[in-house]
């Protein structure tokens, strides 16, 4: 298990992380999400021995991981880090980036291991050719190769897909976290992208300013989240005071509703004015104000025309979860 007490972590004065507690599991996949700046990449860093904490502990099972005060080359043997600025040998080739952290002891099975890895990142026809003649996102993919090479115990991958554009991105996605799930390693994944997270991460921790403000099995973070900044990391969502709505009138609470979660009628519920329709592939945000109200975002399956008016209704159900839920911030 990877255990990771940072009580605080400081760039000379100003304070990054604080009173940062957590664990991950062997073979379990954990997502780090937060706005940027929440202090990801350095959490990353710590945990793989790039910065030194004055005070903490990282623990892979009973092994500690020591930081660069004691370790001449920062890092772990057991541990690999993706980071946002991939470390790769411009001069050579693909195959010989990606082989070059392939174990001598399995020469007879290098052509395999690369053929296996190429294949993976889907870049077969680019084998040969010089690291420096590829883009920023196929060379994202070979240090991505490059680290899975190594079959580290525990990843951690910092924004992985940041240079990869969409046509790629979907097909890597699947195929590298099948192949972390098939090889038993430890993934630790800092990300925006909540497409990076919800298919993927077992469990998601939320990092706000530097704390750790939520620690949840991810879908049930998605169903039930705490608090408002958490549920914007997912996608659009709608703050909204119950009290607008007829049989919570005596309620003064807000519960947070994704804009899915709105049912649209013509003639009953909460009446708002559309003000604008986007079209978003497989359906359309609408964003409507609601008279003397907030402005609230909702999904058709059609385009509105903007002036209408329509009525939104939630189901008891999500208002109730959302209202007896979400504080808790245990897995
Ligand atoms: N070398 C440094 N010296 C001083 N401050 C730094 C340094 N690196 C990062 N910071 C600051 O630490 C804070 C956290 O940065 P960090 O890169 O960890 O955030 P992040 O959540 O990974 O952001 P992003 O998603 O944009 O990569 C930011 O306020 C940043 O300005």
């Amino acid at each position: 298990m990877l255990n990771v007490q940072i009580p605080s972590f400081q760039y000379k004065s100003k304070v990054i992380l604080e009173d940062v507690a957590f664990e991950v599991h062997p073979g379990e996949h954990v997502a780090l999400m937060g706005e940027s700046g929440s202090g990801k990449s350095t959490l990353l860093k710590i945990i793989y021995g790039f910065l030194h904490v004055e005070d903490g502990s990282i623990f892979w099972g009973d092994r500690q991981a020591l930081g660069p005060n004691f370790n001449l080359v920062p890092g772990e043997p057991y541990m690999k880090y993706l980071s946002q600025d991939f470390d790769l040998m411009p001069f050579t080739t693909v195959e010989e980036n990606i082989g070059q952290y392939l174990s001598v002891f399995e020469r007879e099975t290098h052509q395999e291991r690369i053929a296996e890895l190429l294949a993976l990142i889907e870049l077969e026809a680019y084998a040969k050719t010089k690291v420096k003649n590829l883009s920023g996102g196929q060379q994202q993919r070979v240090a991505l190769a490059r680290v899975l090479a190594q079959e580290p115990e525990i990843l951690l991958l910092d924004e992985p897909f940041g240079h990869i554009d969409n046509f790629k991105r979907n097909s890597l996605r699947r195929n590298l976290f099948a192949h972390l799930k098939k090889k038993g390693i430890t993934v630790l994944t800092a990300s925006h992208d909540p497409s990076d997270v919800l298919p993927f991460a077992e469990r998601t921790l939320i990092l706000e300013k530097g704390r750790i403000i939520a620690n949840q099995k991810t879908k049930k973070l998605y169903r039930n989240p705490p608090n408002y900044y958490t549920a914007s990391l997912f996608g659009e969502v709608n703050e909204l005071p119950i009290k607008l709505l007829k049989s919570y009138s005596q309620i003064d609470k807000s519960v947070l509703v994704y804009p899915d979660e709105f049912k649209v009628s013509t003639t009953s519920g909460l009446k708002v004015e559309v003000t604008h329709s986007f079209f978003k592939g497989s359906h359309y945000l609408n964003e409507g104000q609601v008279e003397d109200g907030p402005m609230l975002y909702f999904n058709t399956p059609k385009k509105l025309k903007v002036g209408d008016t329509v009525f939104l209704n939630v189901s008891l159900g999500t208002i109730n979860r959302r209202l007896q839920g979400g504080q808790k911030t245990n897995p």
